[in-house]
């Protein structure tokens, strides 16, 4: 059922055969995921599966402890989230980083605000600018702001979330990874969400989208891995794999199936 080896050339991002220590901890256990040009990779996996920690090594702010991460095909060493950034892989974390106080223009930017003279002399941020071109980028992603000098926090969790992934987008993501993006939205706005990542994948971003959503999930993603406490289940394309097996891998198959016979038997 697992899907064919795909051309190397395809592949913008690969973990060949990762793993993860932390002390005794073994958080990833010999992964390999290869992340193809212009695709939605799904990653599921359920707590403790070892998602944020895989994240966090494809983001540069862990290094493997094993085997080898690859950029276009070449081994990367990252030594901080910097790194990832300048190769255009960007990570949208659940936090967003966003300050509320501030403007959905300035957190646009946030800190790469374009500059001007003031009087021929003073550089300061040029708000304008800054308040035009998000209105703009945003509404290319089907974002309609009505005035971009509004605090962040007067905006919807939804269009926070679409705000932080047209950020990476506009700052030149080519890789991106999105920690639950949808995790904690309601149903409007999750399929805001999903609407912006097939924008993304139309742009020919790549995207990996990490959830324990199987219904968000299958609609949007070409391809699938699984996760279960540190080890990949393996890597399926929607064309081997239907929904209903995804889900049933998730729930973890025989083993739900034993705990709700146990469960069925017991007197309470
Ligand atoms: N810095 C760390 N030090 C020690 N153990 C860690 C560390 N980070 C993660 N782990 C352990 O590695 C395993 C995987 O954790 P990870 O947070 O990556 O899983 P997850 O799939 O993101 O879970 P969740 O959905 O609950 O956030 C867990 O057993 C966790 O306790």
């Amino acid at each position: 059922m697992s899907t064919p080896e795909p051309n190397a050339d395809d592949i913008i991002l690969s973990l060949e055969n990762v793993s993860r220590y932390f002390g005794n901890i073994i958080a990833l256990n010999d992964i390999t995921l290869r992340l193809k040009r212009g695709e939605v990779h799904c990653l599921l996996g359920d707590n403790g599966a070892g998602k944020s920690t895989l994240i966090k090594t494809l983001a540069g702010v862990y290094q493997p402890s094993k085997g080898t991460y690859r950029v276009d095909g070449k081994p990367v060493h990252f030594t901080s989230p910097k790194d990832a950034l300048d190769l255009g892989i960007a990570t949208v974390y659940q936090d967003l980083a966003l300050v509320p106080l501030l403007s959905v223009a300035r957190n646009f930017f946030m800190g790469r605000e374009p500059q001007k003279k003031l009087f021929g002399l003073l550089n300061v941020m040029d708000l304008e600018t800054c308040a035009s071109t998000a209105r703009d980028k945003l509404a290319e992603m089907g974002i309609n702001v009505r005035d971009p000098h509004q605090p962040i926090g007067t905006m919807s969790g939804g269009e926070r979330q679409c705000l932080a992934i047209a950020r990476a987008i506009h700052f030149g993501a080519r890789v991106l990874i999105l920690d639950e993006p949808t995790a904690a939205l309601g149903v409007k706005q999750s399929f805001n969400v999903l609407k912006l990542i097939h924008k993304a994948r139309a742009k020919g971003i790549s995207v990996i989208f990490i959830t324990h959503n199987v219904h968000h999930a299958y609609p949007i993603g070409d391809s699938f891995t699984l996760l279960n406490r540190g080890r990949s289940l393996g890597t399926f394309t929607k064309q081997t794999i239907s929904k209903d097996e995804v889900l049933d891998m998730m729930a973890g198959g025989a083993e739900m199936q034993k705990m709700i016979g146990e469960l069925e038997g017991a007197t309470i």
